[in-house]
């Protein structure tokens, strides 16, 4: 373990966070379970916040996955293009070779790490089942662990996402940060955390549950398509949909949708993700573990986010925003981020990890 202390709060200190957190930040309704704030006062406070629109949006995302498709990008990139590429490369320089500058960075500071799980941790894969993580990166995030707090934040559910990572030293935050819990298995830094458990979105779960099945079928006449249930929110994947049936597909989840003027629409990676209109996301569960760990107000962190897809930038965004710790896009090709450095892909997300490891 580290020679850096990490604040441990006790019961008592959890309680008085739990309360200010309440106090200050009425998005954050309860730690553990310790506040006894009514769902249905919780449910108005989350309500309605965090909407990014519903079935009016859906061909616009359509046409973005379109055009991220391999089948438009260039084999030969036009001179100005190779221009702006190298523009975008010197704002967000690759974390490799940034990394003594980053460790410079967060001199002095509590580094915390946050991990998505699918293109980040794990390769894209067509089967969402089996989007395994190798036995290798599985090692480092397993030694990432031992010097350095460190969460999983995924779309996935937290059931889900946990089976495919398997190590009870994490925090784990499913479904987009609506469900988190915190380690089964102590160390030096989350004694005491791991009562941590908050879910942002019970009052929804009887309509995903409704809309899971009615979504199976309505897209079970289109061949490749798959809903996944990921508990506080679903998914509705069009990566083995040939292309030419997206626009029906997307028809079918926004006549579904609307019918639900709770639930809303994000996009990701040939993904449509259905999820509550609630003022919750990746970054707000960034907040929450930073508070839950003991580090709500302070200066003295450095939080680390390293993700590939849009709904990790509300997690950049937090991050930039506030100044604090640095957050890395995982990606190829160039993308409108918030996020400081990149990786390409998660092969090199393991030899940062290693290095950050190697460097203790
Ligand atoms: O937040 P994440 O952990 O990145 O989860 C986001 C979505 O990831 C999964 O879908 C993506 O990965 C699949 C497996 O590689 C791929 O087939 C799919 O096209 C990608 O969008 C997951 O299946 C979704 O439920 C998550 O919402």
């Amino acid at each position: 373990m580290t020679n850096q202390n990490i604040a441990v709060p006790d019961v008592k200190a959890r309680i008085r966070m739990a309360i200010a957190m309440a106090i200050s930040k009425p998005e954050f309704p309860a730690l553990g379970g310790f506040l006894a704030i009514s769902q249905k006062k919780l449910l108005k406070r989350l309500e309605n916040g965090g909407g990014r629109g519903g079935g009016a949006k859906v061909s616009t995302w359509i046409d973005s996955m379109r055009a991220s498709s391999p089948t438009r990008i260039k084999s030969t990139i036009p001179i100005s293009e190779t221009q702006e590429k190298s523009s975008w490369i010197l704002h967000h320089p690759s974390a490799l070779n940034q990394f003594e500058k980053i460790i410079q960075e967060s001199k002095g500071k509590q580094i915390i790490m946050f991990l998505d799980y699918d293109g980040t941790l794990s390769p894209i894969v067509a089967d969402p089942e089996r989007a395994f993580m190798t036995k290798k990166m599985r090692a480092a995030v397993k030694d990432l662990a031992r010097h350095y707090p460190t969460a999983i934040v995924s779309g996935r559910s937290r059931n889900k996402v946990y089976k495919f990572v398997r190590l009870d030293e994490l925090y784990y935050a499913g479904s987009h940060g609506m469900d988190i819990k915190g380690p089964t298995k102590s160390h030096n830094y989350n004694k005491g955390n791991q009562g941590v458990f908050f879910q942002a979105a019970n009052e929804f779960l009887p309509m995903i549950d409704e809309v899971y099945k009615l979504m199976l079928e309505k897209t079970k006449s289109v061949p490749g398509a798959k809903v996944e249930n990921n508990k506080f929110c679903l998914s509705v994947h069009f990566r083995c949909v040939d292309e030419k049936s997206w626009d029906a597909l997307a028809e079918q989840v926004r006549l579904v949708l609307n019918e639900y003027p709770k639930l809303t629409l994000t996009q990701g990676r040939k993904v449509l993700e259905i999820r509550p209109t609630i003022k919750w996301d990746k970054g707000k569960a960034l907040e929450f573990l930073l508070e839950s760990l003991g580090y709500g107000n302070s200066t003295n962190v450095f939080p680390i986010y390293i993700g590939d897809d849009k709904t990790d930038e509300d997690a950049f965004k937090v991050l930039k925003n506030s100044g604090q710790g640095t957050g890395i896009l995982v990606s190829k090709v160039q993308k409108e981020t918030s996020a400081s450095y990149t990786l390409q892909d998660p092969s090199e997300v393991e030899k940062f990890l290693q290095h950050l490891v190697a460097r203790m």
